[in-house]
């Protein structure tokens, strides 16, 4: 294997445990060099923890990790990773710019500050103070500290918590940018809408196992059913309905988990003739995410 074909990212038989708790269990994973890797999983399922092993700030109990081929801390230490972590800190009393600065006189071989600034669009934040930032803005000057050492592999903790709309999709789009120039990006997210049209592959952490791995569009369709929405019966009625394997009331009227939905839908007609707003749709991410995951709610 050539240096270039050895995966950016690989993470063998990975075991971390906090006393009775196992964070992280048996994981196995390989990133190729330049994928954009979505990690997805309910609160306390171990991507932070197998993040910051990645990182070298915590070692795994048991199994083995490189990052560019080398152990994450010698990876961190020649600059071969850049992160934001969740609560990363900030120096809230200095400007964006003088914090930038500090920081990147102390990498080896730093981007341009000009270009940092462009790449992850804080150049009109530059002369703002830290302390009085948005959480959005907040957010992208973490993304310019992680592009600052120009690292081969970046890991984003819940990058876009508290981006607008407008802001994430632009920021959606500097990733791929950067994923584009070879660099791998491993990132955490609670938004499944994201990792779904966003994000090359996903994984799902559950109970610090990898429990799918794939296009978000592959891990949809590996499990079955579509979703039924009706407005007018109730959920015992739809749950009574012929191919609906549970029903529970939402918003506007009732959601139903189908196993048959064209016989639902003639039972639904023919039975509830008041029924309105039908919708039937195929699973989404969401609905795969819930259904692999079920009962790990802690
Ligand atoms: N330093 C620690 N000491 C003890 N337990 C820990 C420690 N770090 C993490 N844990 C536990 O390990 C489990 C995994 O936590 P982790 O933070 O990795 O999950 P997560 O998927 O990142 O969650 P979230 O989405 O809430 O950030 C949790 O049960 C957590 O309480």
């Amino acid at each position: 294997m050539t240096a270039d074909q050895i995966p950016a990212v690989q993470v063998h038989g990975v075991t971390k445990r906090f006393g009775e708790i196992t964070a992280v269990d048996d994981v196995h994973l390989e990133v190729p060099a330049g994928q954009v890797l979505a990690l997805l999983g309910r609160n306390g399922a171990g991507k932070s923890t197998l993040m910051e092993m990645l990182l070298g700030i915590t070692r795994p109990g048991a199994g083995e990790i490189r990052v560019g081929g080398l152990a994450p801390q010698e990876a961190s230490s020649r600059g071969l990773i850049g992160a934001m972590l969740q609560n990363g800190a900030l120096l809230p009393e200095e400007t964006v710019r003088s914090m930038l600065r500090l920081l990147h006189s102390l990498h080896a071989r730093p981007l341009p500050l000009e270009e940092v600034a462009e790449r992850a669009d804080v150049a009109d934040l530059m002369s703002r103070r830290i302390g009085k930032l948005s959480g959005g803005q907040m957010q992208r000057v973490r993304f310019a500290v992680a592009l600052l050492g120009d690292p081969d592999v970046i890991l984003l903790d819940e990058p876009t918590v508290g981006m607008d709309v407008e802001t994430r999709r632009d920021f959606w789009v500097r990733i791929r940018h950067v994923a584009r120039a070879g660099r791998t990006i491993v990132l955490a997210t609670h938004y499944l809408q994201e990792a779904e049209t966003e994000a090359e592959r996903v994984v799902v952490l559950d109970r610090g196992r990898i429990i799918a791995d794939g296009p978000g569009a592959e891990i949809t369709r590996s499990i079955s059913g579509r979703t039924l929405r009706v407005v007018g019966p109730s959920p015992a009625e739809v749950a009574a309905l012929p191919g609906v394997s549970e029903a529970v009331a939402d918003a506007e009227g009732v959601l139903a988990r189908c196993t048959d939905s064209d016989a639902a839908l003639r039972a639904l007609l023919r039975e509830h003739p008041q029924a309105r707003g039908i919708e039937i749709s195929p699973p989404s991410l969401e609905d795969a995410f819930l259904r692999l995951t079920e009962g790990a709610v802690r």
